[in-house]
C-alpha cells in the first residue's frame, strides 16, 4: 500500500516535471483588477503555463503572493511599474493576455472607453513590441473592435508585426450564445453550439443562429440575436455603475488561452476558436480584421475558416456590422497614425 502509493506520487512529479517543460511564460497585464484576478487564477490551474506574471498599476505584488500559494506548478510573479516592472514581467512571455483598461458604466457604449482605454494598450503594445516581439497578444481591453487595431499598427511601427500573433478576445460572445440558445432550446450547453463572427460591440457581434443545428421561431431568432449583441448591456446594467463582465470574462479569456497553449505548447491540432484578427474574410468591403472561427497552430492563426452559409436574415446582419466595424477599425489605426 505505501510503495503503490510513492511511486504514484513520483509518477505524479514526473509528470509535472515533463508537463512544466513544456510549458509557457504567459503576463496578464491588468492582473489586480475585475478580469484580471479570476483570469490569473483560472491560468494558474493550467499546467502549460510555467511562469504567470502579473502586471498592474497597483496591488500586484499582493495578488501575486495571494496566487503562489496554490499547489500547482508554475511560478507566479508580481510587478508594478516600479523597478522596471514592466520589462520584467515580459521578458521571456510567449503570451501576453491585456484586459488593463477602463470598464463601462451604464449608458455608455464600447466606444466611449477609446479615450481612456486606447493609450493604455497603445501604451502596453510597445512594451510588449520591445520586450517579447514574438509573443501572442490576446486583447480583452475595450473597445475591442480599435484596440486590436492600435496593438497591430504598433507592431507595425516597430518593424515587428505578425498578423498571426495578435487576437481580439470575443471569446464571451460564443459563451454567452451557447449559454442563451441552451436556455431557450432547452438543451446542454454542449448541444448548442453557435458561430459568432464580426467584431465585439453591438450590431458588429453577428450570431449565426442557422448554423446551429437548431430550429427557430422568427421571434426566437431576434430575441436572442438582440441579446447575444447585447449581454455585455444586461451585465452592466446590473452592476449599476461597479463596471461590467469580470467573472464570465475571466471564463471566457482563460478558454481561449487554453485554446491557444494547446495549440502552441502542447501542439494540438484542430483547437478552433473564434476571435477577432487580421483576416481578408471580407477585404472586399474594406474589412482589415475580422472575428471567424479561427484554427490555432504553433504559430497563433493557422487558418480562417469561411463565414459559411449564412441566410438572408444573417446577410442584413453582416451589412449592418461592416461599416460600424469599418469606422471603429480606421480610429484604432489612426489613433497610432495620426501625425
Ligand atoms: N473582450 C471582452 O469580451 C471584454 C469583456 C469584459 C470586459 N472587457 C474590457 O476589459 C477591460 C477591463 O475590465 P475590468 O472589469 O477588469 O476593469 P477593472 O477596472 O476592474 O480592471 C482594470 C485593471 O487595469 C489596470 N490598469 C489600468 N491602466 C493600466 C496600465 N497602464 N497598465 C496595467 N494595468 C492597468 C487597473 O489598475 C485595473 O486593475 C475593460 O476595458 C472592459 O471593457 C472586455
Ligand atoms: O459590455 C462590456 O462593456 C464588457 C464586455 O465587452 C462584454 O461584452 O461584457
Amino acid at each position: 500500500m505505501f510503495a503503490t502509493r510513492q511511486i504514484s506520487s513520483i509518477a505524479k512529479r514526473a509528470f509535472s516535471t515533463s508537463a512544466s517543460s513544456n510549458a509557457a511564460k504567459v503576463a496578464v497585464l491588468g492582473a489586480a483588477g475585475g478580469i484580471g484576478q479570476p483570469l490569473s487564477l483560472l491560468l494558474k490551474q493550467s499546467s502549460l503555463i510555467s511562469h504567470l506574471s502579473l502586471y498592474d498599476i497597483v496591488n500586484t505584488p499582493g495578488v501575486a503572493a495571494d496566487l503562489s500559494h496554490i499547489n500547482t506548478d508554475s511560478k507566479v510573479t508580481g510587478h508594478t511599474p516600479d523597478n522596471n516592472g514592466l520589462k520584467e514581467a515580459l521578458t521571456g512571455c510567449e503570451v501576453v493576455v491585456i484586459p488593463a483598461g477602463v470598464p463601462r458604466k451604464p449608458g455608455m457604449t464600447r466606444d466611449d472607453l477609446f479615450n481612456t482605454n486606447a493609450s493604455i494598450v497603445r501604451d502596453l503594445a510597445q512594451a510588449c513590441a520591445e520586450h517579447c516581439p514574438k509573443a501572442h497578444v490576446l486583447v480583452i481591453a475595450n473597445p475591442v473592435n480599435s484596440t486590436v487595431p492600435i496593438v497591430a499598427e504598433v507592431f507595425k511601427k516597430a518593424g515587428v508585426f505578425d498578423p498571426k500573433r495578435i487576437f481580439g478576445v470575443t471569446t464571451l460572445d460564443v459563451v454567452r450564445a451557447s449559454r442563451f440558445v441552451a436556455e431557450v432550446k432547452k438543451v446542454p450547453t454542449d448541444q448548442a453550439k453557435i458561430t459568432v463572427i464580426g467584431g465585439h460591440s453591438g450590431v458588429t457581434i453577428v450570431p449565426l443562429l442557422s448554423q446551429s443545428g437548431h430550429s427557430f421561431t422568427e421571434e426566437e431568432v431576434k430575441a436572442l440575436t438582440h441579446r447575444i449583441q447585447f449581454g455585455g448591456d444586461e451585465v452592466v446594467k446590473a452592476k449599476n455603475g461597479a463596471g461590467s463582465a469580470t467573472l464570465s470574462m475571466a471564463f471566457a479569456g482563460a478558454r481561449f488561452t487554453n485554446s491557444l497553449l494547446e495549440a502552441t505548447v502542447a501542439g494540438k491540432k484542430g483547437i478552433v476558436e473564434p476571435t477577432f484578427v487580421k483576416s481578408d474574410v471580407f477585404a472586399k468591403e474594406g474589412v482589415e480584421y475580422f472575428a471567424t472561427n479561427v484554427e490555432l497552430g504553433p504559430n497563433g492563426v493557422e487558418k480562417i475558416h469561411p463565414v459559411g452559409n449564412v441566410n438572408e436574415y444573417e446577410k442584413g446582419l453582416i451589412s449592418a456590422a461592416i461599416p460600424e466595424l469599418k469606422g471603429n477599425i480606421a480610429k484604432g489605426q489612426s489613433f497610432i497614425n495620426k501625425a
